[in-house]
């Protein structure tokens, strides 16, 4: 079966829909202050941890520091449900901006993930100790929607 990420249109089509969210979030009321000025390797990264979690290259567990930069990166923002929200509007919004395909099994993955991932990202972001970080130490690697498997990661 096609991988999420051969469906997202590969390194380009992915690249092209995160430049767009990275625009937006750093326009952003709620969010800017998080981000500061923004910072430039920040398109690359969020392009080469989403191409491998819907299943391209693993670039970013293998070049980039993996899931350890991610939890080191999120560490200490405190991010609050009303960001976490605003994030997952913005995400969406660039998907339909940048044209990714908008079938719904792709939607409801894409969905998944984000919610997931901003899950993760919001409970990290407020642990004072390792034990109150999220259990996951790696990439997750995301599938399409199966009615019958109700848990979007790959077993
Ligand atoms: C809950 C909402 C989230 C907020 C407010 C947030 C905020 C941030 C901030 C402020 C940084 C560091 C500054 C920067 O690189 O520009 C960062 C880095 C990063 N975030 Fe998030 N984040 C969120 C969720 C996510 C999610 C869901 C993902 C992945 C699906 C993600 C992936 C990344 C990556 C790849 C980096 C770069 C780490 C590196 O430099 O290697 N973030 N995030």
């Amino acid at each position: 079966m096609e991988s999420l990420y051969d469906h997202a249109g590969g390194e380009d089509g992915l690249r092209r829909f995160v430049d767009t969210f990275y625009s937006s979030v750093l326009a952003d009321p709620l969010l800017q202050p998080l981000f500061g000025a923004g910072r430039p390797d920040h398109v690359a990264h969020l392009t080469a941890f989403t191409a491998e979690t819907f299943g391209g290259p693993d670039h970013f567990s293998q070049q980039m520091g993996g899931f350890q930069r991610l939890i080191d990166a999120h560490r200490g923002l405190r991010i609050d449900e009303e960001q976490r929200q605003r994030f997952i509007e913005l995400y969406l919004a660039a998907a339909d901006a940048s044209g990714l395909p908008g079938d719904a099994p792709f939607r409801e993955a894409l969905y998944s993930h984000v919610d997931f991932g901003t899950q993760v990202a919001m409970r990290n972001s407020h642990a004072r100790t390792d034990d109150e970080l999220h259990p996951l130490r790696e990439v997750p690697i995301w599938n399409w929607p199966d009615p019958s498997d109700p848990d979007p990661r790959a077993d």
